[in-house]
């Protein structure tokens, strides 16, 4: 049985096959503002996202993702905490089966009831697989969903669901712009971790913002229709794809702003 979030192959499994999710920087974390250090040498984030990057939305059996045309420098984050140029190359969410849960950072506890990670690779290496495995070769940008208003630039993705309801569906989505999904304040936490799912590769510099973005609960029972399962399996509904907070084993969480 291939990994995943149920009783039998969920995050509390995962060490059997991946046995880095005991290692020393491992993420989300639940971020604790008082034991933040401010870093007054932390740049503003640069995010620049060319909105014809954006080729298709997949249901990838454990989360939905919206995938970017990476072979160019036209959707980048720079500057932050970080060095040099990283490529957008995709982003996805976590969320919960109810509106209490969902996140997978959390803040003194807090659980949010959905977070979006914007995947980016360092262009100091030829490809992402590459950069997946090197202590710097990855930057998510983590962002935290909070209901309330209805969000009309969530409410294009969620238009396409119907089309990638099941594991494995996937269809064209030309045109979107990311940055319509950022908080208008970016500043930021960030700490080395990891990816949060397996391979749980330890090559993530974490910047997570301090704002969240809304979601109406409208918005959020519409995440709540995909499911896990492909089609002609037993239906089984896409939710609390979301690993917990992992022990911080003495890192440092830095702060962009006092
Ligand atoms: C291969 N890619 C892009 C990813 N692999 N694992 C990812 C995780 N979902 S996360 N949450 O970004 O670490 S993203
Ligand atoms: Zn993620």
């Amino acid at each position: 049985m291939s990994w995943g979030y149920g009783a039998d192959n969920g995050p509390e499994k995962w060490v059997t096959n991946f046995p880095i999710a005991d290692g020393p920087r491992q993420s989300p974390i639940d971020i604790v503002p008082g034991e933040a250090s401010f870093d007054g040498g932390l740049k503003p984030l640069n995010l620049k996202y060319d909105p014809s990057t954006c080729l298709d939305i997949l249901n990838n059996g454990h989360s939905f993702q919206v995938t970017f045309a990476d072979d160019s420098d036209s959707s980048t984050l720079t500057d932050g905490p970080i060095s040099g140029i990283y490529r957008l190359k995709q982003f996805h969410f976590h969320w919960g089966a109810s509106d209490d849960r969902g996140s997978e950072h959390t803040v003194e506890g807090t659980k949010y009831p959905a977070e979006l990670h914007l995947v980016h690779w360092n262009t100091k290496y030829p490809s992402f697989g590459e950069a997946a495995g090197q202590p710097d070769g990855l930057a998510v940008v983590g962002v935290f969903l909070k209901t309330g208003d209805d969000n009309p630039s969530l409410q294009k993705i969620l238009d396409a669901f119907d089309a990638i309801k099941a594991k494995g569906k996937q269809t064209s989505f030309p045109g979107f712009d990311p940055a319509t999904l950022l908080p208008g304040c970016l500043d930021y936490w960030t700490y080395l971790g990891s990816l949060t799912t397996p391979p749980l590769l330890e090559s993530v510099t974490w910047i997570v913002c301090k704002e969240p973005i809304s979601v109406s609960c409208e918005q959020m029972a519409k995440f709540r229709s995909l499911l896990f399962s492909a089609e002609g399996e037993a239906e089984c509904c896409m939710v609390d794809n979301y690993r917990p907070p992992q022990p911080l084993k003495g890192r440092p969480v830095r702060a962009s702003f006092q």
